[in-house]
């Protein structure tokens, strides 16, 4: 499905509930099937989060498909290896078959799991013959994705004699394994992390079994660029957030500052708007911390006429696709002058918006197709694929027809 945008009128206070975030979903949802009186509010309604339930839930299978959904890959590794009776097949997208897995497969091997692989050394598919661990003590290289220290610091406390985790080299992605960790907390779960060592106890049954997940900052970041791109006075109320959030994309509130959002928190909503108009004329991040965001980011910039340089970006190229080469080819389109390195990209230049309409490739990303969104607030676009949007955020589409984006007739709600 394509949708064609052509945005012109805009907004003031809606109001919209944003699903669970996909990344505690799916890490209760490991800790759910470990724990079964854990119970789980405002789960997320993501194709990931589907794909996980269904993976946990399905006892009997002999393959799981886990599509496209990473944390789905990679924490279902840890946790089969530990399930005494599991002789499954883990497999995944053929971009999934692309993305590496090795580093966390050679951690659950020096703790003496049975795992092979089954097409590419290093990648999916993956043959796990579950076993009991006895073995309590691992070291793993944390520069290429924190997803595979969440990985095992979920099946941790599960282990008859915990787990020491000894951490490698300059961390990625670091919030993701301090929410990993501050959810094993708030769990009753016994876990530390000090300098480049995380320890944590076993445990036979968790003392709080209630989770109540915050929606999906990633998620808002959308709406964030939606509210910079449109007029002094437009404003958009999002729920159910705190302001003490376990997502390290909550900076977001303070990046946004620098183009003239305002966040407002007032109970679990943030109210989001746009105050001044953004006065600079070029800015630079350092996104190692925060990922997901980074095409959010840039095509704010591009709408605002910013050049900016985004650093700290070399696992963007083994995420849905490689992110950094698909912005470069996008951003483009519109006249852009895009240099992108191993781990950075820079927009050079201001662009001049004209009446055409410029088709978006999504690249079987959902954060390329939400990221470009905004734009049409300067340009008409046709984006194509838009149901890639899923694997996040089923009802983007929908939202944005309720917060008053307006669509061209190919317009439909998925
Ligand atoms: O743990 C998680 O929930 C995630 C960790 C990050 O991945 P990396 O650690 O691979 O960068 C992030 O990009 C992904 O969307 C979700
Ligand atoms: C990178 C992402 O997810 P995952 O790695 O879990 O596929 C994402 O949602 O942007």
């Amino acid at each position: 499905m394509d949708i064609t945008l052509d945005s012109k009128n805009f907004i003031t206070n809606q109001h919209l509930t944003i699903s669970g975030s996909k990344s505690e979903t799916n890490r209760l949802l490991v800790l759910q099937a470990l724990y079964p009186d854990l119970q789980i509010e405002n789960v997320s309604d993501s194709d990931d989060s589907e794909v996980m339930k269904k993976a946990l839930s399905s006892k009997k299978a002999k393959e799981i498909d886990v599509h496209h959904a990473g944390t789905a890959m990679r924490f279902l590794t840890s946790y089969f290896a530990i399930q005494p009776d599991a002789d499954i097949v883990l497999t995944g997208s053929s971009r999934m078959k692309e993305r590496p897995i090795q580093i966390l497969v050679d951690a659950l091997k020096q703790l003496d799991a049975d795992i092979t692989y089954l097409e590419k050394e290093g990648f999916p598919p993956i043959r796990i013959k579950g076993k009991t661990i006895h073995k309590n003590i691992v070291e793993i290289e944390t520069n290429v994705s924190s997803q595979y220290i969440s990985s095992l610091m979920l099946i941790a406390s599960s282990l008859p004699n915990g787990l020491k985790i000894n951490l490698k080299g300059n961390t990625t992605s670091a919030p993701y394994i301090r929410m990993t960790l501050q959810m094993l907390n708030t769990l009753g779960v016994d876990a530390d992390f000090n300098e480049n060592r995380i320890k944590i106890l076993p445990a036979h049954q968790l003392k709080n079994n209630l989770f109540t997940v915050e929606s999906d900052w990633s998620s808002a970041s959308y709406f964030y660029s939606i509210i910079a791109l449109a007029p002094i006075g437009s404003r958009i109320s999002l729920s159910c957030f705190k302001p003490d959030s376990l997502q390290g994309d909550a900076i977001l509130a303070e990046i946004y500052k620098d183009f003239g959002v305002r966040t407002t928190f007032q109970n679990t909503e943030i109210i989001l708007e746009k105050t001044v108009n953004c006065q600079l004329s070029t800015i630079n991040y350092q996104l190692n911390n925060t990922p997901d965001i980074a095409q959010t980011l840039i095509v704010t910039c591009l709408g605002l006429g910013i050049t900016c340089t985004l650093t700290g970006l070399h696992t963007l190229k083994i995420k849905e696709t490689d992110r950094l080469q698909a912005l470069k080819n996008e951003l483009e389109k519109f006249g852009a002058k895009v240099a992108i390195t191993d781990d950075s990209i820079e927009l050079k230049n201001k662009v001049v918006f004209t009446d055409s309409v410029i088709e978006i490739e999504t690249y079987q990303d959902h954060r390329m197709a939400m990221a470009f969104a905004p734009l049409a607030f300067r340009q008409k676009l046709r984006i194509k694929n838009a149901e890639v949007v899923s694997k996040s955020y089923p009802c983007f589409w929908k939202d944005l027809k309720v917060i008053g984006l307006h669509y061209g007739e190919k317009f439909k709600i998925l």
